[in-house]
């Protein structure tokens, strides 16, 4: 198969700066730290999972029975995005840039020094701030083919890997994407916090729910044409025999008119866009200039939260130098599922190229579901695939 990867030029807009903002309040936010600290404190494992304490059962089952003890304000805050920005910022995490120490060079590194004791706890315990957060609002999973499988990824620049198509990446514009298109059982909602941004870096933000296309164009992006391949933090080693092709766009079923209620599947980076005919790729180039044109920026700051909708936004990061010296940008990234959201049935026939999700934690009670989900789901028996799930 031809290589699919490309450089692309760097964004242009921001036109529209329009993501909700939340913010969890200052008792809510302190109580998190407070109960991550304690669990830090508190946790001894064992010396199987020495070097990463967030694959121990006994620290995950803390986490998950005292998550519930957290004020009832962090659920509330930590509720997916509902405009049609499909992304929301949440503030008010304090974090102070002494406690986390130098950024790392890459994420093995960091997962290195959040246990070597010589060094600030505080990568570690923002690590489980991140779990406590993220099991508030839904379920957290990590990928065994990704970082080694663990539940809070480190995002920084690495060297050797500036031009990828990476959370590793910096120089090259990383180009808008569902967070692991390629895969049936990816997030239903990211969450990107911001540990570190000297340069204000901006993270892009495009949802398919801003977007203007022709409806000959949506009727082709909405046909199967291509799949999309493992990204290359997955490694190589997949069996592409496999590929399947998957639509871009979908509505939800019985919403075909509602401009409010489409769905993308987007990675241009993975997708052999040249196998297609002629009309898929213009249809899908004009989608491209679409997310484009209605693409948000915003520029993370410590504490801060990005929450995406995986399913309505596609997210990236413009080019940035790297400075490789301890100060460099450093996010962490978190996948969730939401029992909630389920997805198209047809998308348990696939075989996700043999990755597997690290589930610990157990299912999340379902928050009230919008009334025109509900139908949607009895209207088409889509298939909350949950029950596919390996609980490790
Ligand atoms: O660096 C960013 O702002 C986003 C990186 C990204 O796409 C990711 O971590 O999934
Ligand atoms: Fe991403």
């Amino acid at each position: 198969m031809k290589s699919v990867l490309s450089e692309r030029k760097a964004l242009h807009p921001p036109n529209i700066d329009d993501i909700e903002h939340r913010e969890l309040p200052g008792t809510a936010a302190q109580a998190v730290r407070d109960l991550a600290a304690e669990i830090a404190r508190t946790s001894t494992h064992s010396a199987v999972n020495a070097s990463e304490p967030l694959a121990d059962p006994a620290l995950l089952a803390q986490i998950s029975t005292h998550a519930g003890d957290l004020p009832a304000a962090v659920r509330a805050t930590l509720r997916p995005p509902a405009t049609a920005a499909g992304a929301c910022i949440v503030r008010g995490l304090p974090l102070s840039d002494s406690e986390i120490g130098p950024t790392p060079p890459d994420w093995q590194t960091a997962a290195l020094w959040s246990t070597d004791p010589g060094r600030a706890r505080g990568s570690l315990e923002l690590d489980i701030a991140m779990l406590l957060l993220a099991a508030a609002a839904g379920e957290p999973f990590g990928w065994a083919g990704q970082q080694d499988g663990r539940l809070v990824n480190n995002i920084v620049p690495a060297a050797g890997h500036e031009f990828e198509q990476s959370g590793a990446s910096s120089t090259v514009l990383l180009s808008p994407h569902t967070e692991d298109a390629f895969h049936p059982q990816r997030a239903n909602m990211l969450m990107l916090a911001c540990l570190r941004n000297p340069e204000s870096v901006g993270t892009t933000v495009s949802s398919i729910r801003r977007v203007r296309l022709t409806r000959p164009h949506q009727d082709i992006l909405r046909t199967p044409t291509l799949p999309i391949l493992p990204d290359v933090s997955y490694g190589s080693a997949f069996e592409r025999a496999e590929a399947v092709p998957v639509p871009t766009l979908w509505s939800e079923p019985g919403h075909e008119d509602d401009p409010g209620s489409l769905t993308l599947r987007f990675d241009p980076a993975y997708t052999p866009l040249d196998d297609a005919c002629p009309e898929f790729r213009e249809a899908y180039a004009q989608l491209e200039r679409e997310l484009e044109r209605v693409c948000a920026m915003p520029a993370l700051r410590p504490g801060e939260l990005l929450l995406i909708d995986n399913d309505v936004a596609v997210h990236g990061r413009v080019p940035f130098t790297p400075r490789y010296d301890g100060t460099d940008r450093w996010l962490k990234r978190v996948n969730i599922r939401l029992p909630e959201h389920p997805r198209r049935a047809a998308e348990s026939r696939e075989n996700g190229y043999g990755q597997q999700i690290v589930a610990p934690f157990p299912p999340a009670p379902p928050r009230q579901a919008a009334p025109a989900r509900e139908v949607r789901n009895e209207r088409n028996g889509a298939v909350d695939d949950r029950g596919s799930i390996g609980h490790t």
